[in-house]
């Protein structure tokens, strides 16, 4: 099995609901954001590429367009705008436009990633 990844980053607000009143995030507070696509593949193609890393700027672009400087709360309403919900959401976005897509990961410190890959496909 090859695997890739690519890395892309943003900046955006959010705050969480259901958490406990003094809870810090649950104020409206920003991020730099990192997503990572996770591409992988049994065979390369005829470049030696699993996929070519500049075929994912669909990725730049939609984060470009759809998720900088914007309040994630309005994008994944009605779901918390969780790390965990961005990945789903991210993946689902993608996984037509890009068959080797396995698992998406967004980082919203440096310390901390939360990862979403289907258990099966
Ligand atoms: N499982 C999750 N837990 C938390 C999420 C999340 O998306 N998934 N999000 C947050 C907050 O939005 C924010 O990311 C705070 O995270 P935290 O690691 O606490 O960030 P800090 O920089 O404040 O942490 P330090 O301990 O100061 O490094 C919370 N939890
Ligand atoms: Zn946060």
């Amino acid at each position: 099995m090859y695997k890739i990844s690519k890395e892309f980053s943003f900046s955006a607000a959010h705050s969480l609901f259901g958490l406990p009143d003094d809870h810090p995030c649950s104020r409206l507070h920003g991020h730099n954001y990192v997503v990572t696509v996770h591409l992988r593949s049994k065979e390369l193609n005829r470049q030696g590429f699993v996929r070519d890393y500049t075929e994912l700027k669909i990725v730049k672009e939609y984060i470009d367009t759809r998720l900088d400087h914007r309040n994630l709360n309005d994008i994944l309403s009605p779901l918390n705008s969780s790390a965990e919900n961005l990945a789903k959401m991210l993946y689902d976005v993608f996984k037509p436009r890009i068959p080797e897509l396995y698992a998406v990961e967004v980082s919203e410190t440096p310390k901390t990633s939360a990862i979403y890959e289907p258990e099966c496909e």
